[in-house]
């Protein structure tokens, strides 16, 4: 492969498709939106792949209204750019608990990716810090995501906010018994490890048109539709970075591989430190971390960086060197336990 060959006209030389790289049937997935400055989390993420030598490409799910720089930019970056069309819940009767959230029903488009058979979907305001390519060796047919937390003013309007319940620690407070069971562990909609399948999608539009819209919008949503696959896997692969303040005893930093930028204040490339929680040192510390891999010119995508074994196409990564992988302790659902 001629070195420096600009990525898009690398991808096309892969396979003469546009836009994908022939034989890696895994892959990353992120959405981006709009033309602001999210597309800087989107190019975080690209590099903070590329520094934990994933095996697997970035594919970034734009909507139409993201800039062609913006996408040349991440192409620039290795990125497979595949514009979907917007997704809108039902007519929006509620109040979503931030008003950007209505346009995260879009994710729902990437189980229509069906060129792919497994794909990591990571928000673009996460980074990450260490390989987690085996989370795709994981057995098929389950809807994996790490366990979100109540605890939060922005859960104010629900019922687990008003009585202090956390999933994280039932413990503390005990879901009274008088409302009958507690409510099925509940997964944070910011990266999740799922299967793209056309009837899946499909099932996911034709049940979304009857759906009431609720205050965490797609991630609600996600959560009722897989209620019954969902597996919780650790929080070291998507650290929501209210758990250092709310469960710190869950949070061992030097272990977390997976970064979810997603507190108020806490988006680094728009971080100030003044609001709440965000002069801490383990935010300030976990926040010039992501500057570090985004301002890393080593990291920038190279086409000859890329390694291609016969169609396949994949980074130099850990795993492919023989490097052993960690074991995955899942969380025993109550049912399970
Ligand atoms: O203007 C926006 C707002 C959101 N997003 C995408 O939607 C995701 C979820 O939004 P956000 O990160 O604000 O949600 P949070 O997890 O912080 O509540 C982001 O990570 C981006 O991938 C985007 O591309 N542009
Ligand atoms: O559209 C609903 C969003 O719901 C989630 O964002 C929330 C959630 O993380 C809470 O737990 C945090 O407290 C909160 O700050 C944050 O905004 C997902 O991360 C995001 O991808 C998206 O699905």
């Amino acid at each position: 492969m001629a070195p420096g060959v600009p990525a898009a006209d690398v991808q096309m030389t892969l396979g003469g498709k546009p836009g994908g790289y022939l034989g890696s049937r895994r892959a990353y997935v992120t959405f981006l939106a709009g033309d602001g400055d999210y597309v800087k989390g989107v190019v975080g993420l690209a590099k903070g792949l590329r520094k934990a030598r994933s095996a697997y490409p970035l594919v970034v799910a734009v909507l139409p209204d993201v800039p062609v720089a913006h996408r040349q930019l991440l192409q620039g970056q290795g990125c497979i750019v595949r514009e979907i069309e917007p997704v809108y819940p039902p007519e929006n009767h509620t109040q979503f608990a931030m008003a950007h959230f209505v346009i995260n029903y879009s994710k729902l488009r990437i189980w229509n990716f069906e060129e792919y058979s497994k794909m990591i979907y990571l928000d673009a305001d996460i980074q990450v810090f260490d390989n987690i390519d085996h989370l795709f060796d994981m057995p098929d047919g389950y809807f994996y995501a790490v366990m979100d937390c109540f605890c939060e003013p922005i859960w104010s309007q629900t019922l687990q906010y008003s009585i202090g319940y956390c999933h994280q620690c039932p413990d503390r407070v005990h879901w009274p018994a008088e409302m009958g069971s507690p409510p099925p562990l509940y997964f944070n909609a910011g990266m999740f490890v799922f299967e793209p399948n056309p009837l899946t999608y499909e099932r996911l539009l034709d049940t979304l048109k009857i759906t009431q819209p609720t205050p965490f919008a797609e991630q609600d949503f996600l959560n009722m539709f897989f209620e019954k696959t969902y597996r919780p896997i650790p929080v070291v692969y998507n650290l929501v970075l209210a758990m250092l303040w709310r469960h710190p005893e869950k949070v061992e930093l030097d272990k977390v591989k997976v970064v979810h930028y997603c507190a108020a204040g806490s988006k680094p490339w728009r971080y100030t430190g003044k609001e709440v929680n965000m002069d801490r040192e383990d935010i300030k510390m976990l926040v010039a971390k992501w500057w570090d891999i985004y301002n890393d010119k080593s990291l920038d995508f190279k086409a000859e960086d890329m390694v291609i074994e016969g169609e396949a196409f994949a980074w130099p990564s850990p795993i492919m060197a023989g490097m052993a992988e960690p074991t995955i302790n899942y969380i025993p659902t109550p049912s399970a336990a």
